[in-house]
């Protein structure tokens, strides 16, 4: 069966997540198999417990849920075991037609981010998602190649501009050489990148940003410009980094109908029964829907 998009209605991710928000509401899980959460669920702090834990999380959320978010750090503690269960966790929202963000925050010199590229946005690639998250820490332009493939087969990518911890600021603050914050420079890149697709109609470009929901008054200080972005805005920091309807509705003024926030404990600490889970995630998108109400 083919790994990639082709199987999904609609051409490019910012398509296809733009429609998946509407159907099933701006919130998307974070599958995250903290060891407190697998043994809150009963299962074993092992590769086959994070397989159990992602399938489950996959199979109570598949038709509910705008998308997940494979977090890989967890799945990589347990070395090529645990890899070979995030390619399951992955294959299994490609069949049941769940969008992945798969969490991986990659970041390097241009020549090698084409192996990151070719590992996560491929088609076929064992490791494919919809979009992976990615780090522009070593320059916006060393993550062309990754933006390249992403705009190749459909898929997206969501470009850190302000993480949710308050430790990102000494770097995502900082003034860049032509006198903007770089997180503003960061958000202005991805415009650019996305302006071929806003050009043709689509709803969103193939371009996000991650911009925390914790981040404070940071987006209008900086002057970073959610609105022209033309693009996703992922959200983590909703649920138990302490981000509620205030805080969105304070940082997202200006983006609110493109806003995906991202919430793993707050509704991963419901489960493991899948109505549980289902209904968490319904609360989350009542309150996230209400806070970002134009
Ligand atoms: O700025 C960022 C970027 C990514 N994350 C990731 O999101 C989840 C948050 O989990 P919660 O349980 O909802 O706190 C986690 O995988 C982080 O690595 C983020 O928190 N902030």
């Amino acid at each position: 069966m083919s790994a990639g998009p082709g199987d999904r209605p609609g051409a490019g991710f910012g398509g296809r997540l733009a429609a998946a928000m509407e159907a099933h509401g701006p919130v998307c899980v974070g599958i995250d198999p903290h060891p407190a959460l697998l043994s809150g669920w009963g299962l074993p702090d092992t590769a086959d417990g994070l397989r159990r834990f992602g399938l489950a999380v996959v199979d109570a959320l598949a038709g509910a849920a705008a998308a997940v978010k494979p977090q890989s750090a967890f799945f990589e503690r347990h070395g090529s075991a645990g890899v070979a269960a995030l390619e399951e966790v992955l294959a299994a929202a490609r069949d049941q037609g769940v969008l992945t963000v798969l969490d991986v925050k990659r970041g390097d010199i241009g020549s090698t981010m084409q192996g990151y590229a070719d590992a996560y946005l491929r088609d076929g690639a064992p490791l494919a998602a919809d979009a992976v998250t990615l780090s522009p820490y070593l320059g916006l332009g060393s993550l062309q190649p990754a933006l390249d493939t992403a705009e190749a087969t459909g898929r997206g990518v969501f470009v850190l501009a302000l993480t949710s911890n308050p430790e990102g600021r000494g770097v995502q603050h900082a003034v860049a050489p032509g006198g903007r914050a770089v997180a503003a420079e960061v958000a202005a890149g991805a415009a650019r990148a996305n302006s071929a697709a806003v050009q043709r109609g689509e709803p969103m470009g193939p371009v996000g940003l991650v911009v925390g929901a914790t981040v404070g008054s940071a987006v209008a200080d900086l002057g970073v410009d959610l609105a022209g972005l033309g693009g996703p805005v992922l959200a983590p920091g909703v649920g138990a980094q302490g981000a509620g309807a205030a805080e969105l509705r304070a940082v997202f003024g200006g983006a609110r109908g493109r806003v995906l926030a991202s919430t793993s404990r707050g509704v991963l600490g419901r489960g493991p029964r899948p109505e549980a889970l289902r209904a968490a995630h319904a609360r989350a998108v009542e309150e996230v829907v209400a806070a970002l109400r134009t």
